[in-house]
């Protein structure tokens, strides 16, 4: 039997479940007061010189689970973790603060952004422009808009909203036709994960398959799935200026000597001037 392409995926589950909670935290903080909240703020850092630069970057990962692997590492302290990516030299940390299935929080990335100067992501489900004001309030600089989970309209508009907050987004897609969605919403940032988040499949060609559609110019993440140094050097074959690896790095004994592993292995990628 053909899939219907309606059919709830497991990216629909999640987002129904972000929904919920975003709703609660609507309540409780009306976005008048969360943009109060901003204009007390720091302003967000810009990611993108040192992303661009020589080599390939790593983007370090605060994850403690995932839908697909379950429990992967207890983190009772993410700013240690992420002290150990700073010095390890990672170019920014991805903080996932979705509660359900990743068990992560808004008030992990505050502690993040409180102990270490890195620039921060926050890795989670965006769908509405109030989910942007909570990422600056709470010190991120980066933001995750993910391609599959917004129509073309919404990913453009929030993008736009996502810039003007000093937000960098970091536009994810999984396949070829993502790619110009992508570029169309404006993106500068385009990391294709190698899993499907519709079926949480890996696929470990995704990289390879889909970076050529990414004009020079525009940075490209390749995220998910990547194990070991070896990979690192493959990616970096493959064209990819910056890995954003979570399960590796909080599985590992030394965070830091991992980074700096990976940092090594893909040291020989050259720079990737702006457009
Ligand atoms: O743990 P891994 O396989 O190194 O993957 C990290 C990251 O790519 C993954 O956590 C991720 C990529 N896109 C996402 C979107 C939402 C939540 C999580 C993700």
């Amino acid at each position: 039997m053909p899939a219907t392409p309606r059919a709830a995926s497991v990216l629909d589950e999640i987002i129904a479940g972000v929904r919920e909670d975003l709703a609660a935290r609507e309540q409780a903080l009306p976005l008048d007061a969360l943009r109060d909240l901003v204009a007390d703020t720091a302003p967000a850092l810009d990611p993108m010189p040192v992303l661009r630069g020589p080599g390939v970057q790593v983007i370090a990962e605060v994850k403690r689970a995932s839908p697909s692997k379950g429990h992967l590492a207890d983190i009772p302290d993410p700013t240690v973790l992420a002290a150990r990516y700073a010095e390890g030299g990672a170019a920014a940390i991805s903080v996932l603060t979705e509660q359900r299935r990743f068990k992560g929080s808004l008030e992990d990335l505050r502690a993040v952004r409180a102990a270490v100067p890195t620039p921060l992501l926050r890795k989670d489900f965006l769908v509405t422009s109030y989910q942007l004001w909570e990422a600056r309030a709470a010190g991120a600089d980066l933001v995750l808009l993910i391609v599959a989970g917004l129509d073309p309209h919404e990913l453009a508009e929030l993008h736009a909203e996502a810039v003007s907050l000093g937000l960098t987004p970091l536009v994810e897609v999984h396949d070829e036709d993502e790619v110009g969605v992508a570029l169309d919403a404006g993106a500068r940032l385009v990391g294709v994960n190698a899993r499907d988040l519709r079926t949480l499949e890996v696929h470990r060609d995704a990289f390879a398959r889909v970076a050529p559609r990414i004009p020079d110019g525009v940075v490209r993440v390749a995220e998910s799935g990547v194990r070991d140094a070896a990979d690192v050097a493959d990616l970096a074959d493959q064209g990819a200026d910056v890995v954003l690896v979570g399960e590796a790095l909080v599985r590992t004994g030394d965070p830091a000597v991992a980074v700096r592993d990976f940092l090594a292995a893909g040291a020989g990628a050259p720079a990737r001037p702006p457009l």
